[in-house]
């Protein structure tokens, strides 16, 4: 799908005409996972999370698509947060969002001084991702909007599933739709149904200028997660329609956001 949409020029005050090549493949998923899960109505305000990574750059892309050709109106911010830890900069997306007519919060909070002092010895990625989540929504409420946007994508959902299952005992994965424990926020996952070799694809042809992330804290410790998604993709070699199976074992736990759903 190729469309054209208006993006502001820094150099020049007038606009000019940025061509975008969407494949269907990337629209379609998502579309439907909107349409599914009731995800955007009228005159949301959406805050989609950046963090720089191929996903949440791909999803910001997807996102502007459908603000110009959704039939419904709604309108769309970005956010990046910045743990200032060495390895990951995301200071560059700063002149990147410049280029569009979308406002762009850049929020910095020193996570890891923080959580030298707060917690003692556990594990440095939760606690991170817990601060982030938290100056996500501090931004969202500042700046009014109603829905938090992630980039997480369907191996994402899979890999929490089977982690789950394994570790825990329990059939449960991240949502595609859900309201935060304070009930302002509506939190959604439009990629839900997007494979993230996808992402990778469509990031690699447009030249996203993605943000290479090598936290130390990160890297130190090949992650639990990194073990399920090769044991997942090895055994899709096998099996074909494991991606689309899972999916519909998920389905029925993706979305918690029904009690708003009827308004
Ligand atoms: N520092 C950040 N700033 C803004 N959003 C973030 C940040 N870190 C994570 N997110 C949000 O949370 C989602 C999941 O984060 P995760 O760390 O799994 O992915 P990622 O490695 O940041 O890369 P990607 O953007 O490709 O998903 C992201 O897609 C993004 O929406």
């Amino acid at each position: 799908m190729v469309f054209t949409s208006k993006i502001n020029n820094p150099k020049n005050t007038h606009t000019i005409k940025l061509r975008m090549i969407l494949p269907k493949l990337l629209v379609k998923p998502v579309g439907r996972a909107i349409s599914d899960f009731k995800m955007i109505k009228e005159r949301d305000k959406i805050l989609l999370a950046v963090s720089g990574g191929k996903d949440s750059l791909s999803l910001f892309h997807i996102l502007r698509h459908f603000l110009a050709s959704a039939p419904i109106s709604f309108e769309l911010g970005v956010v990046t947060i910045d743990p200032q830890v060495d390895g990951f900069e995301p200071q560059a997306l700063k002149s990147f969002f410049k280029k569009f007519d979308v406002p762009y919060f850049f929020e910095s909070f020193p996570i890891m001084k923080q959580a030298e002092k707060s917690m003692k010895g556990n594990s440095y990625c939760s606690f991170c991702a817990r601060i982030k989540r938290g100056l996500m929504y501090q931004v969202a409420r500042r700046e009014g909007y109603n829905v938090l946007a992630l980039g997480q994508h369907l191996d994402d959902l899979a890999e929490s599933l089977i982690m789950s299952i394994c570790h825990n005992g329990k059939i449960q994965t991240m949502k595609a739709h859900y309201i935060n424990d304070a009930k302002d926020l509506r939190i959604i996952r439009p990629l839900a149904y997007v494979r993230e070799r996808q992402l990778a694809n469509f990031a690699k042809t447009i030249c996203l200028p993605v943000i290479k992330d090598s936290c130390p804290a990160c890297y130190q410790m090949p992650t639990e997660r990194v073990h399920f998604k090769h044991w997942l993709l090895t055994e899709e070699k096998r099996t074909p329609n494991l991606y689309k199976n899972l999916l519909s074992a998920m389905k029925p736990m993706l979305n918690e956001a029904k009690e708003c759903l009827n308004d």
